[in-house]
C-alpha cells in the first residue's frame, strides 16, 4: 500500500514572513514538498496571480465552497475568507507526497483536529515591533488594517504552545534551514525516509 505524505502546517501572525519563508522553501530545487494554494477572497495585491498565488474568488463562490464541504479548514481572516481546497490535500498526501500548508492560526487549529499527525510549525518574529516594521515595511496594508493585524498577532502569539515547534524567523534562510531539519527528523522519528534522501540509500 502506498505510504501516505506528511501534512506540514506553517502558521504564525501576520507579517512575521511565513509567505516569504514559504517561497524561499520552494524555490530550492530539491525540496520535496507540494504546495497546497488557497482560496480567498481578498483582493489580488499588486502582481499577484489567480491560482498560483491563490484562488481569488468572491464572497458567494466562497461560501458555496463552505457549503459543499470542499475545504480542510477556513477563516474569516480581517474582513476575509481563506481556505484551504481538502480534495488537493488528500489526493496528494493519498500519493505519498507531503503537503505544505501556509495558513493563519484559526485554520491550523481546524486542520490540528482532523490531521492530528500533522506536523505543526510556528513562526515567530524576533520581537513584536520588528512584526510590526515587517507588515509595515510590506507596504500592502492601508493604517487601519495594520492595527487589526498587530491586534490580531498578539492573540496569535498565544497559541504558539498548541503547535509542535516554534522556529524564529530572524534570517529568513536560517528559517528555511530549521524547517527543513525539523522536517527529516520527523520524517525519521515517524521511521520513514523523506523521499529526497532515498537516494543516498541506492546501491550503486
Ligand atoms: N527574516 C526576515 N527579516 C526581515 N524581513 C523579513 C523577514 N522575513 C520576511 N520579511 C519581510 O516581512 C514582510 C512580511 O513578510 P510576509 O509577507 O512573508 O509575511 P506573512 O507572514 O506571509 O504575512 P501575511 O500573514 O500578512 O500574509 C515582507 O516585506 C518580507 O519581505
Ligand atoms: N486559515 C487559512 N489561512 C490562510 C490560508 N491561506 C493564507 N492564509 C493566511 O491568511 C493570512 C492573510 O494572508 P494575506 O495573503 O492576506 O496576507 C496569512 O496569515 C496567511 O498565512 C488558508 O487557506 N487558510
Amino acid at each position: 500500500m502506498q505510504e501516505k505524505g506528511l501534512l506540514i502546517v506553517l502558521s504564525g501572525p501576520s507579517g512575521v514572513g511565513k509567505g516569504t519563508v514559504r517561497k524561499e522553501v520552494f524555490s530550492q530545487p530539491d525540496t520535496a514538498f507540494e504546495y497546497s494554494i488557497s482560496m480567498t477572497t481578498r483582493a489580488p495585491r499588486e502582481g499577484e496571480v489567480d491560482g498560483v498565488d491563490y484562488f481569488f474568488k468572491s464572497r458567494e463562490e466562497f461560501e458555496q465552497l463552505i457549503k459543499e464541504e470542499k475545504l480542510l479548514e477556513y477563516a474569516e481572516f480581517v474582513g476575509n475568507y481563506y481556505g484551504t481546497p481538502v480534495d488537493y490535500v488528500r489526493q496528494t498526501l493519498d500519493s505519498g507526497k507531503d503537503v505544505f500548508l501556509e495558513i493563519e492560526v484559526q485554520g491550523a487549529r481546524q486542520v490540528r483536529k482532523k490531521f492530528p499527525d500533522g506536523l505543526f510549525i510556528f513562526l515567530v518574529p524576533p520581537s513584536l515591533s520588528e512584526l510590526k516594521n515587517r507588515i509595515v515595511t510590506r507596504g500592502t496594508e492601508t493604517e487601519d488594517v495594520i492595527n487589526n493585524r498587530m491586534n490580531a498577532a498578539r492573540e496569535e502569539l498565544e497559541m504558539m504552545h498548541l503547535y509542535d515547534y516554534v522556529v524564529e524567523n530572524d534570517q529568513v534562510d536560517r528559517a528555511v534551514e530549521r524547517i527543513n531539519a525539523i522536517v527529516i527528523a520527523e520524517h525519521l522519528r515517524r521511521e520513514r525516509v523523506e523521499p529526497r534522501y532515498k537516494r543516498i540509500l541506492e546501491v550503486d
